[in-house]
């Protein structure tokens, strides 16, 4: 399965936000999205569900055009940088939404074995963080869009998210942008960069030290 899209032009407010996009993401793989601030990787990722109409786009799966939002075809399973659990849902209770197993979460994720009947409003920004990441990861959709996922885990968790992405790509196609760029590089098999509206492969370090993504010569500290 390969999903792909390209001319895409977004604009807000007559400032043009993306305009040459061309990004390719496969089944058994891992495609990473990186950029600078308002670089446009959620107004990409939003393009891709759905929830985002830009003034042109072409979304195409394995060469077929999509007409419609991708979230009404019911493949797609997106992390958004928001908050995704309303705040009066048990802990529980959203395992059981997303049929995933409390046993093999907690198996995982110990630490959670206290609170499956408290409401996620209790949960720490990175504890809620983590249960989002872990149900759109255990969804059934076979296209997983991840804005942000690792922010506020601690390092721990972020390896454990990390290793959970890696067995899960076999079979889905997993798209995810972060501002932890060393873990995207690592876990990405395809990368791009979004600069001046535009889309761009990037191979290594140095690519983003050229791109005016990092600092320069900031891999020699
Ligand atoms: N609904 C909106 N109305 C007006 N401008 C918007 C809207 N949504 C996004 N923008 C603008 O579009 C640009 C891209 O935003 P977007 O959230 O896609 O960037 P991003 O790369 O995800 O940024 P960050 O890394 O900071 O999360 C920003 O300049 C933002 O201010």
């Amino acid at each position: 399965m390969i999903l792909e899209i390209d001319n895409i032009e977004l604009s807000f407010d007559g400032k043009t936000i993306l305009r040459g996009v061309y990004l390719k993401a496969e089944k058994g793989k891992v495609t990473g999205i990186l950029g600078r601030n308002g670089s446009g990787k959620t107004s990409l990722l939003n393009i891709l569900f759905g929830s985002l109409s830009p003034k042109y786009k072409s979304i195409r799966i394995d060469g077929k055009l999509i007409k419609s939002p991708l979230f009404q075809k019911n493949q797609v399973a997106y992390l958004p940088q928001q908050r995704l659990l309303t705040r009066n849902m048990k802990v529980g209770s959203s395992l059981k939404l997303f049929n995933v197993d409390w046993g093999t979460f907690i198996n995982d994720f110990e630490h959670f074995k206290p609170f499956k009947n408290h409401y996620t409003s209790n949960l720490s920004g990175g504890e809620l963080r983590l249960l989002e990441t872990y149900l759109i990861l255990n969804s059934d959709k076979n296209i997983i869009l991840l804005d942000e996922p690792f922010s506020n885990l601690a390092p721990l968790y972020v390896s454990k998210i990390k290793d959970i992405i890696a067995h899960k790509k076999v079979d889905k196609i997993i798209l995810l942008t972060d501002h932890l760029y060393e873990e995207i590089v690592s876990l990405s098999d395809d990368l791009y960069f979004l600069k001046n509206g535009c889309s761009k492969l990037i191979y290594n370090m140095e690519d983003l030290e050229s791109e005016g993504y990092l600092p320069i010569n900031s891999q020699q500290k």
